[in-house]
């Protein structure tokens, strides 16, 4: 039964909608943290390991849950080392996505049926690592065989993109865009801030010696990521605060900052709230979307902070309330030129019914314009998806809904839109077998196909390949 054609969906809709429907539907993958360089460059991996666990800190959190030691996980353990210490860790992942989507890989990029564990696992590891050796397991032959149409990476305004320039070059079968995300120009009191400065500088070719002077840096670079492709920028918000200001003091701020003096929490609050608000307005010219990822609440463990840096693992939810800065925030720029189409993701699923109803008093104009972001991160499971649709449902409109990405890091991890689809597919059917939405499998395919694919092509605008 485990992974089987039905897996996921339990009814008889389900089944149809899944197989008939939405199964073939390309993919769009709207955010992700692949990296452009190794797209384009395309090596071979070198063995499973190295497609699978160098990154990959959801792994590394079970691997750490089941006590693997560090040296198994980040360290200097050898790949097979790594691969066995999650091979012994996974039988305990029941019930975790990691548990279906490890599986799900392994059958569809490798053919792979068996069980991983500690028995099965130096069959498993010769098997694949012969398979990755083939040409078509290179980086973007995993792409192309997934049936990939667009992929959007996650890149610093700094970035000259030139990864994204060679691979409109040289890659026909699907496009790969870059996704302008300014954190590092609104973390002003980050301790590389001046450094980032100058790396934008030099990106741009421009002096950044003041607020007006990055004001008009960001919109340059905003016009240069355009003109590379891009239609979405993206925030991490982990904390959200509004404090409104005018420009002179936002540069007063600038300076201050820029003269090594500490900044107090107003002064970092007003300088991001003004920022954050200039560059709204970019987004609005150029028709992008704005996605912002709220409340997550990074970096918890000091001492491995300072060992492997952010993204590794060591990430909490923010409980903080989200309406009344948000909605600050919003309305400031609907009471100015207006809101771009907007993205609005949380760590926090207690979020989304607040989300949903203040996303409501921004819709107009665009079908969807304003979204709630697809199950982020911890809420990337069955019950999070299930969740995040159901109350969609309840308080939007799923049909307009753009459905699912990977935010991944690992080329492997396509399977997440399968599993994404069944999960849909499984939560419609449902609601068709009670008699809760009309068993009308014309009516309900068009939705699951719109969700799974036409919404994002038609809703993101990218520039279509020539
Ligand atoms: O799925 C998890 C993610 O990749 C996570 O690492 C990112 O969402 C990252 O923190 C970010 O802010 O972009």
């Amino acid at each position: 039964m485990f992974l089987n054609d039905d897996f996921l969906l339990t009814t008889e809709p389900a089944r149809q909608l899944f197989h008939h429907y939405a199964k073939a539907m390309p993919i769009i993958d709207y955010h992700c943290h692949l990296d452009p360089r190794e797209i384009y460059e395309d090596q071979p991996f070198n063995n499973l390991t190295a497609a699978w666990l160098y990154g990959d800190h959801y792994k590394w959190r079970l691997m750490r849950a089941n006590g693997v030691p560090e040296s198994h996980i980040t360290g200097d353990a050898s790949d097979y080392d790594k691969f066995l210490a999650w091979a012994k860790t996974l039988p305990k992942a029941v019930g975790n996505p990691l548990y279906s989507w490890t599986h799900l890989e392994l059958r569809r990029f490798f053919g792979v049926s068996e069980l991983l564990n500690e028995d099965s696992a130096p069959a498993i590891w010769e098997q694949v690592n012969r398979k990755l050796a083939e040409p078509e397991f290179t980086r973007r032959g995993l792409i192309r065989s997934s049936r990939v149409k667009t992929i959007c990476t996650t890149d610093d305004p700094a970035d000259s993109l030139v990864y994204h320039k060679l691979l409109k070059e040289a890659e026909k079968d699907f496009s790969v865009f870059p996704t302008f995300r300014p954190d590092k120009a609104l973390n002003i009191d980050d301790p590389g801030f001046p450094a980032w400065l100058k790396a934008l500088e030099e990106a741009a070719g421009t002096p950044v010696t003041t607020y007006a002077e990055l004001l008009d840096t960001l919109r340059a670079r905003v016009e240069f990521f355009h003109y590379h492709g891009c239609r979405l920028s993206d925030h991490a918000l982990d904390v959200l605060r509004y404090r409104a200001g005018s420009a002179a003091e936002a540069q007063a701020i600038f300076a201050k900052r820029l003269e090594g003096a500490e900044l107090s929490q107003e002064e970092i609050t007003l300088y991001r709230t003004e920022l954050l608000t200039a560059l709204i307005g970019f987004y609005l010219d150029k028709g992008w979307t704005m996605q912002l990822h709220i409340h997550a609440y990074r970096n918890n463990n000091t001492p491995m902070f300072h060992k492997l840096g952010p993204d590794t693992g060591y990430d909490g939810i923010n409980d903080l309330s989200i309406t009344e800065s948000l909605s600050k925030l919003l309305d400031r720029a609907e009471c100015g030129s207006g809101l771009p189409k907007t993205i609005l993701y949380s760590l926090n699923p207690g979020d989304y019914p607040a989300l949903l109803a203040l996303m409501g008093c921004y819709q107009k104009d665009t079908a969807g314009k304003m979204q709630l972001g697809s199950g982020w991160w911890y809420n990337d499971t069955l019950s999070g998806m299930r969740q995040q649709l159901t109350l969609l449902a309840d308080n939007s409109l799923l049909g307009n809904f753009v459905g699912m990405l990977t935010d991944s890091r690992s080329f492997l991890s396509y399977t997440r839109h399968e599993y994404f689809r069944r999960v849909l597919c499984g939560l419609i059917g449902e609601l068709a077998e009670r008699g809760e939405a009309p068993d009308d499998m014309d009516l309900l395919g068009q939705l699951v196909r719109d969700i799974s694919y036409n919404n994002a092509a038609g809703y993101f605008g990218f520039p279509s390949a020539e």
